[in-house]
């Protein structure tokens, strides 16, 4: 294991930091096996392409809060239900994203001879969503799942504050802070904990939007506002559609005083954040590069995620053409992912087809390593 100091800078915002980081290799998931991959299945279609940064468009603000409230229409699921989608579309959709489950084989033997490292979104892929995102948890056979798959790859969660596995990862407010793992990680030995903020400086301005935030939305019932220290969310899902344009009003009239933060909208929320080039697609090239696999041919990484921001991240292994991004989906969508999963109990199955596999594969590996060893016993000297 290396341990490396790394200056980081942001070109736009100037931060310029010195983080300390434990590098680190581990075995893959076939230590045996030397092959090349096959490429992976990659195509993917175009369902809808919608603009994801909506604070920046170039227009008066009637517009622009029309322009969010189409969004916050379109991006609802009760105007896309899986049953009002032709099966023409659901089909293809299919065919170019199918389900990593049934090509769970085709996946394993892709990342034979190589590194997994498994990145991992919160809501919507290890919890389900659910209308109070304080009651936004893992339930215990995920939470196990996840432990487990820690023990057998480096694993990250990017975005979460719910999670407490002291053993992963996090990449929080949308990839802008960077912690972990404190314990009981192999891939940590001893080393320092990785630690980068992209954003610091925003931190007191984050912390005076949410207070307006807060402030304009309480006569809005239902709005719920929630401090990701490097972002605000904005939540509409228990606001009644009527009143979704007063509340993209009072947002982007907050939001007008400050130029540096934009705004994105996720599953019924908005989120606001500062305008620094950083992203999920970023933090997780970070994290590659503080586990050692910058310019690494032999890491496989999976990224599991079900949100318009996870798609940096699976646009980042597309253009790196490694490993490759899982989306979490009952219905088609526009994404870089190349596989799909259902749901978060799709997502659960496939991380212990993981674990199992990854346990028999050292299994078989150790059987063989002894059964070399006794056959050099028995040879004459
Ligand atoms: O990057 P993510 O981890 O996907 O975070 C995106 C937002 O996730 C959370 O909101 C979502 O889940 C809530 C709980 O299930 C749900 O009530 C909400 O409608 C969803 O948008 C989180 O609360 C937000 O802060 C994140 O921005």
């Amino acid at each position: 294991m290396t341990k490396q100091n790394v200056v980081v800078a942001d070109a736009k915002t100037g931060i310029n930091m010195a983080i300390t980081m434990a590098a680190v290799t581990g075995s893959s998931l076939f230590p045996t096996a030397a092959q090349r991959p096959p490429p992976v299945p990659g195509a993917y279609i175009t369902i809808s392409k919608k603009n994801l940064i909506l604070q920046n468009l170039d227009m008066s603000s009637g517009a622009r809060i029309n322009a969010w409230v189409d969004s916050m229409r379109a991006s609802s699921p009760t105007h896309v239900k899986a049953s009002s989608i032709p099966s023409d579309d659901q089909n293809s959709w299919i065919v170019h994203h199918p389900s990593a489950l049934d090509m769970f084989d085709q996946i394993t033997s892709a990342s034979k001879g190589k590194q997994i490292v498994m990145f991992l979104d919160y809501d919507g892929t290890l919890s389900p969503i659910v209308d109070d995102p304080d009651r936004a948890f893992m339930s215990e056979a995920m939470r196990a799942t996840v432990r487990k798959l820690a023990r057998y790859f480096p694993t990250a969660i990017v975005s979460g504050s719910f999670v407490r596995l002291a053993e992963l990862y996090y990449a929080g407010s949308h990839g802008m802070d960077i912690k972990g793992p404190s314990k009981g990680s192999k891939y940590k030995k001893g080393g320092k904990a990785v630690l980068f903020q992209a954003a610091s400086e925003f931190l007191p301005m984050i912390d005076e939007v949410y207070k307006s935030l807060l402030e304009v939305t309480k006569s809005t019932p239902g709005a719920r506002v929630e401090n990701n220290k490097f972002c605000v969310s904005v939540h509409f899902r228990c606001v009644d559609e009527k009143r979704w344009s007063e509340l993209a009003n009072k947002v982007g009239l907050v939001l007008e005083g400050y130029p540096n933060l934009r705004l994105t909208q996720g599953r019924k929320v908005f989120e606001i954040r500062p305008t620094i080039k950083w992203d999920k697609g970023k933090a997780l090239e970070f994290l590659l590069e503080s586990l050692g696999y910058a310019n690494c041919a032999d890491v496989f990484p999976i990224y599991i995620g079900d949100d318009r921001t996870d798609e940096d991240a699976f646009k980042v292994l597309r253009e790196r053409g490694q490993g490759f991004g899982i989306l979490v989906s009952k219905t088609p969508k526009d994404t870089n992912a190349s596989y799909s999963l259902q749901e978060p109990s799709e997502v659960m199955a496939f991380l212990r087809r993981l674990v199992d596999c990854k346990r028999m594969s050292l299994r078989r590996h150790f059987r063989m390593r002894r059964r070399l060893e006794e056959i050099k016993m028995s040879l004459p000297n």
